[in-house]
């Protein structure tokens, strides 16, 4: 009999979010703002963020005076929300709060109400990043404090090259998909490229240069992957 997943409810759809240019509204200007505020920045966001300058604290007013955000200088109004694609909220006041909330799910507007999971579309988790390595840890709302020491164990384990490797592989399928851009040849590069990470060590992937990735692009043709020392060896 055919094996199949189990299904386990009760868990959340986790994805990565593109909002390169879409605005993001930040109510509010503490400390769970400022870490807000750096994570929708990473992801090249347009942030606005709507606090009283005199609420700002030291990391959002940096961010405002060299322009990272844009900022509203009072409370929220719901005049705010116009033109937002996202809303993060982290103010102390839980009937403004609400009231944010209530206005977001009027206009259809995804929004976060920091530590009030019942006004959440969708929950903030303990991230890890390394170049474009991205990891997301989330107990569904059960133990925060958890999630940030699975993320700290998660991040210890894995070797502090995994990042350059990354953008490497990244650089090498860029080349590839010019080399063999034909769709039809779509299952050969994905199999060649899986076969690339399978067989070369992560040092290897790190140190590989760009003559080293025309070298073993020439490989692709015939579908072999040779060590990187033999492309090295061919190159000279
Ligand atoms: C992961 C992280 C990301 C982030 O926010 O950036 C995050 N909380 C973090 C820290 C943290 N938050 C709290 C503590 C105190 C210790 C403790 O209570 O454990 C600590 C620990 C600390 O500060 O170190 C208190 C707290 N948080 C929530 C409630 C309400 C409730 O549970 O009902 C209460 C109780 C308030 C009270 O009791 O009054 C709710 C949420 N917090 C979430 C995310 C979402 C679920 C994520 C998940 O389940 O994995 C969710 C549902 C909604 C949301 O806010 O998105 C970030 C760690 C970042 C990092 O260090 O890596
Ligand atoms: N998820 C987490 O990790 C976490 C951790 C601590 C606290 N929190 C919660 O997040 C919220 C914010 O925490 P904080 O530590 O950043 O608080 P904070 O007190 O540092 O900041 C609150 C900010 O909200 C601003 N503000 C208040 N009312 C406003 C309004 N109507 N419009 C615009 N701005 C307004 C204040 O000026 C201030 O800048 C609290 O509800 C807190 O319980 C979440």
């Amino acid at each position: 009999m055919a094996q199949f997943p189990e299904i386990q409810g009760g868990g959340s759809l986790i994805v990565a979010w593109q909002i390169r240019d879409k605005h993001v509204l930040v109510v509010g200007g503490g400390e769970v703002a400022a870490g807000r505020i750096v994570l929708t920045l990473n992801a090249d966001a347009r942030v606005t963020v709507v606090c009283p300058a005199s609420g700002l604290n030291e990391e959002v007013a940096y961010r405002v005076a060299e322009k990272q955000v844009k900022h509203i200088d009072r409370n929220f109004e719901p005049s705010d929300l116009d033109g937002a694609d996202m809303v993060l909220c982290a103010i102390d006041d839980p009937v403004a709060s609400t009231q944010v909330w209530k206005l977001c799910k009027e206009r259809r507007i995804p929004a976060n109400i920091a530590d009030v999971p019942p006004e959440c579309d969708f929950y903030f988790g303990s991230m890890h990043r390394d170049g474009p390595l991205q990891i997301m840890v989330s107990t569904n709302g059960n133990g925060p404090k958890l999630a940030s020491l699975v993320r700290k164990r998660i991040a210890e384990a894995l070797p502090s090259n995994i990042g350059a490797a990354i953008e490497n592989v990244g650089k090498l399928r860029m080349k590839l998909r010019k080399v063999a851009p034909e769709p039809s040849v779509g299952p050969k590069r994905m199999k060649w490229m899986s076969a690339v990470c399978e067989s070369w060590s992560l040092d290897d992937l790190v140190g590989m240069t760009e003559n080293d990735m025309d070298g073993l692009l020439t490989h692709f043709q015939a579908g072999d992957v040779p060590p990187l020392l033999e492309v090295r060896m061919k190159n000279l």
